[in-house]
């Protein structure tokens, strides 16, 4: 069975031409403002005209109003949006009914307790995002894409009814353990195939995903 991979925080044509040309099945782009990947509308919308069909085109928003979720919408076709803050369960059902696009849910893991997140999103989120919770130690945390990986063993047992994607420092070098530990059957990254945060590497966006294919399950 193959693994399907996510390039997260896109933001510039030759990260994008390297994901799709390497074999990303989804795409994402950051709509939020403290972020180092943040894009405006407009650029999403130039960055997705290079992104073919059967490649997803994923938003990504944390606990966003309606007002930039539509904003973005009006610029840009996204496939699906991925709602990263604290957004609640009735939060997803409501952008769902409203903006009648699928949606992917983050749920931060920091230990077995973090689990009991996943039952009040499963089979209300159309899928689920695992990813590191940020430390509250950790200066300058963003709600994501900090490039913390969290113990991938938690969810060797974990029940999940959703499709879900496991995030949360994966690059080339450890995503192949990180499937075999975790069950895995779709990764994300961003930090991992970056030469600093917001700067994507397309060398490193090629090796991930070449990882990715190399795995078999
Ligand atoms: O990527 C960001 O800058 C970001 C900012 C705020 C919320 C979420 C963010 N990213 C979400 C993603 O889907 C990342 O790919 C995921 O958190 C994994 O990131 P990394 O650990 O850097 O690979």
């Amino acid at each position: 069975m193959t693994i399907d991979a996510k390039i997260c925080g896109l933001n510039d044509a030759a990260a994008v031409d390297a994901a799709v040309q390497h074999g990303a099945r989804f795409v994402g782009f950051v709509f939020y403002g403290p972020s180092p990947r943040n894009v405006s509308p407009q650029t999403a919308a130039e960055l997705a005209a290079r992104v073919p069909r059967h490649v997803r085109k994923v938003g990504l928003f944390v606990d966003p109003e309606d007002r930039l979720i539509q904003a973005v919408l009006n610029a840009v076709s996204l496939d699906m949006i991925q709602l990263h803050g604290s957004e609640s369960p009735d939060r997803v059902r409501e952008i769902k009914q409203k903006f009648r696009l699928p949606v992917m849910k983050a749920v931060k893991i920091d230990s077995a307790a973090s689990l009991e997140e996943i039952a009040r999103y499963d089979g209300v989120a159309d899928m689920l995002l695992f990813d590191a919770k940020e430390p509250k130690t950790m200066k300058n945390a963003l709600p994501g894409g900090n490039g913390l990986a969290f113990d991938w063993e938690l969810l060797a047992g974990a029940t999940v009814d959703s499709p879900w994607m496991l995030a949360g420092g994966l690059q080339s070098g450890n995503v192949a353990e990180a499937v075999r530990i975790s069950g895995a059957k779709i990764v994300d990254t961003s930090s991992g195939v970056e030469f600093e945060p917001g700067r994507k590497n397309p060398a490193e966006i090629a090796a991930f995903l070449a990882a990715v294919a190399a795995i078999e399950t």
